[in-house]
């Protein structure tokens, strides 16, 4: 499994999560960090971590979020991030895929052809990250889960409204992760399940938000990267699923507002929760 994160993830952090070191691997322009699923007891190659700790009770995903440091975001001219790894059975890997979905699906998709050109390719992709919800529906600090994720602003602007690409003839502007995950997924977490929409412009108008919601009913949630995960993710045939945490109101932009920390630590506390969905998962059921 594929985890693709907008930016960076301290290592110690990650390992914590997880409760596994990793080691970073160099790869040619590559980043990503390769865990297990399961809380790992005495795992072989795992020095040091003789008795982690459980996943629930792991520390936040990422503390470097919030600081801003530009050596914690990731290098934006390497498509695929910093790449690390455990010595242990790699199950999961984890990806700095960049802010954006251009960048995310950059990422992704050189992360996935890789993996593929091994021959050891991946059965999901998660996006997973903080993201604006919608309100009243989405709160902040609530987990979303999409049961949809739509491109709000691929393709073109009209007297009569906007048109999305498709109706230009182009492409796509959703992907739909399967169904029988996400409802499990959601369960596990407790997150709500809705459209998660990708945008590159964060919204920061209440006559946008409202646009939004017009056109997508269904949408709980925005973010920056979903879709392009998604796309690299159906370029190979890979189910995808968006897990966001919510950390800002979509609406008027207030960065007062904003609660990265929160959001970070749903996030966290999901993503614990996932790992016996996400082993129990048949990845076989693509669409139910
Ligand atoms: O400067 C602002 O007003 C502003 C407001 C919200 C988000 C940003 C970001 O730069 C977000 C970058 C990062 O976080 C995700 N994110 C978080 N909240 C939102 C949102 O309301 N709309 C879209 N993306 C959001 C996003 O996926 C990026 O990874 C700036």
């Amino acid at each position: 499994m594929l985890v693709a994160t907008a930016v960076s993830l301290e290592r110690e952090a990650v390992a914590g999560a997880f409760a596994v070191p990793v080691e970073e691997v160099p790869l040619p322009g590559a980043a990503l960090g390769r865990l297990p699923l399961r809380p790992a007891t005495s795992a072989p190659g795992a020095a040091g971590c003789a008795h982690p700790p459980p996943l629930s009770a792991s520390p936040p995903l990422s503390a470097s979020l919030e600081r801003g440091d530009p050596h914690e975001r990731g290098d934006p001219h390497r498509p695929a991030g910093r790449l690390a790894t455990a010595e242990t059975a790699g199950t999961l890997d984890l990806l700095v895929a960049g802010v954006g979905p251009a960048h995310a699906a950059a990422s992704t998709a050189t992360a996935l052809t890789a993996a593929a050109l091994a021959g050891d390719p991946y059965d999901l992709v998660v996006s997973a990250g903080i993201g604006g919800g919608f309100q009243p529906d989405a709160a902040v600090g609530s987990l979303v889960v999409a049961d949809e994720i739509v491109v709000a602003d691929l393709g073109a602007d009209t007297a009569e409204g906007f048109v999305p690409v498709t109706e230009l003839g182009f492409g796509a502007v959703s992907h739909r992760p399967p169904e029988s995950l996400v409802r499990e997924v959601a369960a596990a977490t407790g997150g709500r399940t809705g459209t998660v929409l990708t945008v590159s412009t964060v919204t920061g108008t209440a006559a946008r938000a409202a646009e939004l919601r017009a056109r997508h009913p269904r949408a709980l949630a925005e973010a920056m990267e979903g879709f392009g995960v998604a796309e690299a993710a159906a370029a190979h045939g890979v189910p995808v699923l968006e897990l966001r945490a919510v950390s800002n109101p979509v609406g008027p932009r207030d960065r007062a507002a904003w609660r990265i920390g929160d959001a970070l630590a749903a996030l966290t506390e999901g993503f614990g929760k996932l790992a016996p969905v996400l082993e129990s998962w048949n990845p076989h059921d693509r669409t139910h």
